[in-house]
Order: structure tokens, then C-alpha cells, then sequence
């Protein structure tokens, strides 16, 4: 695939060392420090070189500090033998600052224009690493298999709006991706990475649970994006669980538990769960047989205590 050809540093002729502060850009947001990686008068300039008008549909807020992306990075644990996989690359601000430090980057881009421009801005800002650049032009939840070596890590500055489906099917279509840092709305960070108990733990934070270890990494404000959004975003870091977590029951079977507590998760899950089950009183059975309080909610249950739950369903449809 193939776009047009966008201006590097050399091209441009504009970038002897620094550049100076941009004008108009709120503060905080910083020059960048290399020369490949994009600030906010690249990422203007590249906009509107290929006349991209940032839809909310797609979730197109585009980061336009270096210090941003070399913070995701950093906090991304990236080595040099990591071969990164990245969801909505857009103009390149995260994908030319992982491009430094990985092995090699794949992203995966669903939008027509951001996709066909993006091989050009690597070869053209760092154009000694291009080699080792992949893009893939998909909606990322239709993706099964990348080009290349398999995936060891997942970095990503997720579109808002589809950003818990895109993770979990990442998660589960790569399992060998190990590390994942993602930045979300920051309101979407805290429920992927709350515990049990927690007023924000939900259908998020259980499934992101079958698959890792998570936890919040920081948090992001509004003025390193182009547009800036209207929510403040988070970082969550996922460290996959060393071995699967250990239950009969499989993934489907164990999600479909947690979707129905969690949709009437003010009821207990004795009434919550009946619907599942068959019955309130198959519902208890699986309860009780699974060591669970039929009176207990949703909110109040680990993810190893999901999965008893649909053990002992099966078990039951068993006998
Ligand atoms: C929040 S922007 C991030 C852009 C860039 N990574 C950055 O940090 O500046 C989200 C990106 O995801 C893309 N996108 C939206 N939905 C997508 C999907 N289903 N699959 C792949 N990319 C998607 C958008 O076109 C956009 O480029």
C-alpha cells in the first residue's frame, strides 16, 4: 500500500537541532527531542498535507508531544528485541518513538488515508529503521494473523470508543504477547484495572484479569493531543499471567458468567445468574457448589470464582 510521499527533516529543511516552541500549542507540550519523531507542527503539517479531519467516530485524537510518546515507551518496558504490535498508529507519533526502540513494529491502522500515508512518514523520518516497519490496513478486531515474526508486546494509544474489545481481542487472538501498555480514557483505565469490591470493578476488569496481571501506569492529560480530547486519559499495563489461569471451563463459558452478573449487577447473582443457568434455583446450585454465596453481587467476585461458577454449570449439565 502506498501514499503520498510526506516531507521528513531533510525534506522539510526546517530543522537544524530543536525546534523552537510552537506557537499556539498550550503549554507543556514539548519540541521533540529527536529528529524522526513528530511534534505538534509536523503532526499539523502532515494533517494537512493529506487533508485528515480527525473524526470522533474513530477516536482520532493524535498526540503531538515527544514526551508523551517516549513516556509510553519507557513505561512500556520496550527492549530491543521486542517485535511491537500497534493498534491506530495514525500519523506515526507513537509508532515512530516504538520504531527506536523495538526490534520492529507492526501497527494496524482502519482508516483509508492514515494507512496509505504511514510507510511514507517511516521512510522518510527514519528511513534507517523503515525495514523493520509493518502496516497493516484492517479494522483491528478483524485481525487474525500479522505479517512477521510473532508479537511480544502490544503498545497502543487505543481509539476511546473501541478500546476494551480491541485489547481483549488482541489478548486473546496473540497469546504471545506479554506485555501490553495501552492508553484509554482514563475512566476506562481504572475499571480495567480495579479489583473485586471496587465501585468501578466490571465486566473490564474481569476479562482483562482471565488474560494478565493489571494495573494502572499513570495518567495523561488533555494537552498532548491534536484535538484535544474531552476526558483525561490512563495507561494500563497488562503483564500476561505466566500460566493460563487453570479451569475447566473455557473462555466463552466463563465470559458468558460474567456478562450476566454484571448486567444486572445490583441484583444478587442468584437472581442475576438465573437467566444464565435456567433457573434461580440452577443458579444457586452452581453457587453453591462452586463455594459462592448465592446472595453475594458480581462486583465481590474474582475471576478464578467466575470460573468455578461455569465449572459447576457444566458439571451439573453433566450429571
Ligand atoms: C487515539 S488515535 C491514536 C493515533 C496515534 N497512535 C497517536 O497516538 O497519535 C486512534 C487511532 O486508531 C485508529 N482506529 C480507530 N478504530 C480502529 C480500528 N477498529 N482498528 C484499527 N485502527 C483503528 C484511528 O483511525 C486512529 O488513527
Amino acid at each position: 500500500m502506498s501514499g503520498p510521499v510526506l516531507p521528513g527533516p531533510a525534506a522539510a529543511g526546517a530543522r537544524p537541532g530543536r525546534p523552537p516552541p510552537v506557537p499556539g500549542y498550550p503549554c507543556g507540550v514539548s519540541s521533540p527531542t529527536s529528529d524522526a519523531l513528530l511534534g505538534p507542527a509536523d503532526v499539523r503539517e502532515l494533517a494537512a498535507a493529506l487533508g485528515v479531519r480527525p473524526t470522533k467516530q474513530r477516536g482520532q485524537n493524535f498526540v503531538i508531544d515527544a514526551n508523551t510518546v517516549r513516556r509510553i515507551v519507557r513505561t512500556a518496558e520496550v527492549r530491543p528485541d521486542d517485535v511491537v504490535v500497534e493498534v491506530g498508529p495514525g500519523l506515526g507519533s507513537l509508532t515512530l518513538a516504538l520504531l527506536e526502540a523495538a526490534d520492529r513494529v507492526t501497527a494496524v491502522e482502519i482508516d483509508d488515508v492514515l494507512a496509505g500515508a504511514l510507510p511514507a512518514t517511516v521512510a522518510a523520518r527514519m528511513p534507517e529503521r523503515a525495514g523493520r516497519f509493518a502496516l497493516v490496513h484492517s479494522d483491528a478486531m478483524q485481525v487474525r494473523e500479522l505479517p512477521g515474526p510473532a508479537p511480544t508486546a502490544l503498545v497502543a494509544n487505543l481509539p476511546y470508543n473501541v478500546a476494551v474489545p480491541v485489547l481483549l481481542h488482541m489478548l486473546e487472538t496473540f497469546p504471545s504477547i506479554e506485555r501490553t501498555l495501552v492508553m484509554v480514557q482514563a475512566e476506562v483505565a481504572d475499571r480495567l484495572a480495579a479489583g473485586p469490591g471496587s465501585r468501578v470493578y466490571g465486566v473490564p476488569s474481569v476479562k482483562a484479569n482471565w488474560y494478565a496481571e493489571v494495573r494502572r501506569a499513570g495518567s495523561i492529560g488533555r494537552n498532548v493531543f491534536w484535538p484535544a480530547p474531552n476526558v483525561d486519559s490512563g495507561l494500563v499495563s497488562l503483564v500476561r499471567r505466566s500460566e493460563p489461569l487453570r479451569t475447566t471451563a473455557s473462555r466463552r463459558e466463563v465470559f458468558a458468567v460474567v456478562d450476566a452478573a454484571f448486567a444486572q449487577r445490583r441484583k444478587t447473582l442468584r437472581a442475576a445468574l438465573a437467566g444464565w443457568a435456567g433457573s434461580a434455583a440452577a443458579a444457586e446450585a452452581a453457587l453453591v457448589g462452586a463455594g459462592v454465596s448465592p446472595q453475594a453481587r458480581g462486583e465481590s467476585l474474582t475471576v478464578e470464582e467466575f470460573a468455578r461458577i461455569a465449572e459447576r454449570r457444566i458439571a451439573e449439565h453433566e450429571e
